[in-house]
């Protein structure tokens, strides 16, 4: 086993999700598909409701600004013309999510359409959140001793809370000190670590951040948080610079806190 040596100034640990609590599989195979095939329906049933609305409005924002982007599909402004026009919308709508689920965007517009459609999926027990095997026994570990426990993720922070309150482990989100997401910022600038560590009260040198994504990794590590690259099953390859260059774990029984080593 690899062991990374946690420095003694990190108080707090900041998780990613996707390739680092959980596999990418289930992302891909359970959540996407989910939207991929309900979204349709889902509008339909829920055109009326503000909630809805507002998906819709921060969506058509997203497309203005992706005007220049290849492939882009616009959602025209509803006039109030009828029926046949809702359906043009709508249809407008489930293209432009597909479009951008094609190429795994992660917009704050997407996300938070899908952590909206993810809560009757969960609520209903058709869905449940998944982990590997070490992450809840090494995040209790982590917080006996002390640690404070953050989760940032592109996901929604109400698709965050779904993930980790209906597991397979049951309702876990009392592990938890907080939750960020793209609100905050996207996870590729440094800035967003700044915020995040702001927010929480700690310098960011109190932070160890835990990620799948090197690029995240380089973000979070410029505003000089501590970082190691999470390496699971299913997850993107890294270059041999990029080996030789972060500190690797493939399970978090490989931290060990100031106290454990
Ligand atoms: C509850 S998170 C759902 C997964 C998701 O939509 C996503 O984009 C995950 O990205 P991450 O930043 O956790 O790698
Ligand atoms: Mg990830």
């Amino acid at each position: 086993m690899v062991a990374f040596a946690v420095p003694a100034e990190v108080a707090v640990i900041l998780l990613d999700i996707e390739g680092t609590t959980t596999p990418i599989t289930y992302v891909k195979d359970t959540l996407f598909p989910y939207i991929r095939d309900n979204v349709k329906e889902y509008l339909r049933m829920h055109w009326e409701e503000e909630e809805c609305q507002q998906d819709i409005s921060l969506l058509r924002k997203q497309a203005e600004e992706d005007s220049n982007v290849d492939g882009v599909v616009p959602i025209p402004l509803e006039t109030g013309s009828g029926e046949d026009e809702v359906e043009q919308v709508i249809q407008a709508v489930v293209d432009n999510v597909h479009w951008q689920m094609s190429l795994d965007r992660k917009t704050t517009a997407l996300k938070q359409l899908q952590g909206h459609m993810w809560r009757a999926a969960y609520a209903t027990g058709h869905m449940k959140g998944e982990f590997f095997q070490d992450v809840v026994p090494a995040i209790r570990k982590w917080r006996e001793a002390g640690m404070k426990v953050y989760i940032y993720s592109s996901g929604s922070v109400e698709a965050q809370k779904l993930l980790f309150g209906y597991s397979t482990e049951g309702d876990i989100l009392e592990l938890f000190d907080g939750h960020f997401d793209t609100k905050i910022g996207h996870k590729v600038e440094s800035e967003s670590y700044r915020r995040i560590a702001s927010s929480i009260g700690c310098s960011t040198n109190n932070v160890l951040f835990l990620t799948d994504v090197t690029r995240e990794a380089n973000a979070a590590e410029e505003a000089d948080m501590h970082v190691a690259v999470v390496l699971r099953p299913g997850n993107a390859g890294l270059t041999d610079d990029e080996k030789s260059y972060y500190s690797l774990i493939t399970s978090f029984n490989e931290l060990f806190l100031p106290s454990s080593t």
